[in-house]
């Protein structure tokens, strides 16, 4: 018996031993041998705080830079939306390292590297492991797996975005646009002024949803609502949280804060429960789901023609979480900005006026005329590259990997600041900071001095799924906007870009808009 309690002793101290020892190696171990590895390669940044790493210098600016409001005609935004980047870029050079509570991460803002990067093939470079609660609100989809299990999927998505899709969805985007203009159109004509002031933010985040809802999964839209509004309650929670420290194992704790994330989750599940459960009950008489994401997702419950796993109904729901966050939060701040942008431009807003009115008169937009507008393609990209609404990628080395001159060990998160890469003198010249959409008169390629320095839907394998959706929708309705109505920025506008998962107006964005017919 004394011998049996002798072997449970040394096997419980043998395992404290180890679990301590680990905790060391990461709280001291690592940061002290990670920044001598790098110090070696000429790469420095800021000291290591213990179990905090650089989160508490990153809070402290990134709240001096909330608090900080920038001349509107001003499109130098990195010092608001990463400030930390933009000192210790200064300080330390263009390539740093820094700590992310005790996760080293190196920046990386030269072009040519991010690309080296975001390209490889065999997923050396894979997703880093996404916190708890941005998993629950954004699903375990597409945008977050890697290795195989991405490919399957991938693989599975890929059909429902072919621009044969695509195009058929103009019709509804337009529909969902124009009952939003009509409302605009009733709200200006009741005014004295025969104009009304209008909350972009608000406006777009809606319309986004809508079509989002309506295009891609097709759905009832209370259910969709439903969804859409547990899953921007869930995003508050993110926001606030992302740059603590993140301690696993607390997710589990009851906490008010984790209490509240269960709830939404439960009810953004139900939500898509009963989309997918309509749907099920209305399958086409051929037997398909229909043509839309959910149809496509749902169709490969019983085919399985291409070799590859079917999606299961937990991962459908994963998805539909994925592709409501990734499609509507990024496309209504490219809306915003584009809008804001061409309120401070009028000359390009006439000119983009002059262009739809040559193409489409009046006619809702089809896909051969949105091929044509140039020139609203141009600007679109233009606001893109200004305020892209993805501030950041990261990327994690699955092994040890040469990247440049440079030897980056297992582990090591690498981040590209693609606020900070767009508005590089170094690639995109001494108007940088300019409002210049001529520049993607010859393409995307050739608008600046290296064919990837845009990097708003990222390059490579794991580039933007959505793009060409994206782009047709944002497309659509500026269409349908200019046809109708003219535009200026409010007085009480404040300039505030800020980094909110994606890059949305602080204060948000008031316009006054003038109905052209009444
Ligand atoms: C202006 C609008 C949009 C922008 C700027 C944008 C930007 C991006 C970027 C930069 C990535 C790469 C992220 C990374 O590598 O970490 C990405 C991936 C993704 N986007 Fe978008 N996106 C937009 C619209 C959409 C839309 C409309 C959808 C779906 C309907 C969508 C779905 C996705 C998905 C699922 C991924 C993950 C792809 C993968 O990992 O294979 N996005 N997006």
């Amino acid at each position: 018996m004394g011998y049996l309690i002798a072997i449970a002793i040394v096997t419980f101290t043998i395992m404290m031993m180890s679990k301590i020892w680990r905790v060391c190696v990461i709280l001291f171990w690592r940061p002290y041998a990670m920044t001598r590895h790098f110090r070696k390669q000429g790469v420095i940044g800021p000291p290591y705080s213990l179990v905090s790493g650089s989160l508490h210098d990153i809070k402290t600016m990134m709240k001096d830079a909330r608090n900080m409001v920038m001349d509107k005609h001003s499109n130098d935004i990195t010092q608001r939306v990463l400030p930390h980047y933009q000192i210790w870029s200064s300080l330390y050079g263009e390539r740093f390292l820094y700590w992310y509570g005790t996760e080293p991460r190196i920046c990386i803002s030269d072009v040519e590297l991010a690309k080296e990067i975001l390209s490889n093939k065999f997923g050396f470079y894979a997703k880093p492991k996404t916190r708890p609660s941005i998993v629950t609100m954004i699903g375990e989809g597409l945008a977050i797996v890697n290795g195989v299990e991405w490919v399957r999927r991938r693989r599975i998505l890929n059909p429902a975005f072919s621009m044969d899709k695509l195009k058929v969805m103009i019709s509804r985007m337009a529909a969902c646009t124009i009952s939003m203009l009509e409302e605009w159109k009733k709200q200006a004509i009741e005014t004295k002024e025969k104009s009304k002031k209008i909350e972009m933010t608000e406006e777009f985040r809606e319309l986004t949803a809508n079509i989002i809802a309506h295009t891609a999964f097709g759905t009832s839209f209370v259910h969709g609502r439903e969804a859409f509004d547990a899953q921007t309650q869930l995003h508050k929670h993110c926001v606030a949280s992302n740059s603590d420290v993140f301690i696993p194992g607390t997710q589990y704790f009851p906490t008010k804060s984790n209490i509240e994330i269960w709830k939404l989750d439960r009810k953004m599940k139900k939500s898509l429960q009963c989309i997918i459960e309509s749907r099920l009950q209305n399958s086409q008489s051929d037997c398909s789901y229909g043509d839309d994401l959910l149809g496509v997702m749902m169709d490969t419950e019983k085919t399985n023609d291409h070799g590859s796993k079917k999606l299961k109904m937990n991962e459908i729901m994963d998805e539909c979480k994925t592709f409501f966050f990734a499609g509507h939060e990024t496309t209504s701040n490219l809306l915003n900005w584009t809008v804001f942008l061409l309120s401070l431009h009028k000359d390009w807003q006439d000119k983009l006026r002059q262009e739809v009115q040559q193409i489409c008169g009046m006619e809702i937009p089809d896909a051969d005329m949105l091929s044509k507008l140039k020139m609203v393609n141009m600007v679109l990209l233009e606001a893109l590259r200004l305020y892209c609404p993805a501030i950041q990628l990261e990327r994690v080395a699955s092994q040890d990997m040469k990247l440049g001159n440079l030897i980056i060990p297992q582990g090591t998160c690498l981040t590209i600041p693609i606020t900070m890469i767009h508005t590089s003198k170094k690639y995109w010249g001494e108007d940088a900071n300019e409002f210049n959409p001529m520049r993607f008169i010859n393409g995307i390629s050739k608008a600046s001095n290296h064919p990837n320095a845009l990097l708003a839907f990222s390059v490579g394998p794991r580039n933007c799924i959505g793009q060409n959706f994206a782009m047709l929708e944002a497309k659509t309705v500026m269409t349908l906007i200019l046809q109708r109505f003219s535009w200026s920025l409010s007085s009480d506008y404040e300039h505030a870009p800020v980094n909110n998962l994606t890059l949305q107006p602080q204060h948000g964005l008031p316009i006054i808009i003038k109905p052209l017919q009444l």
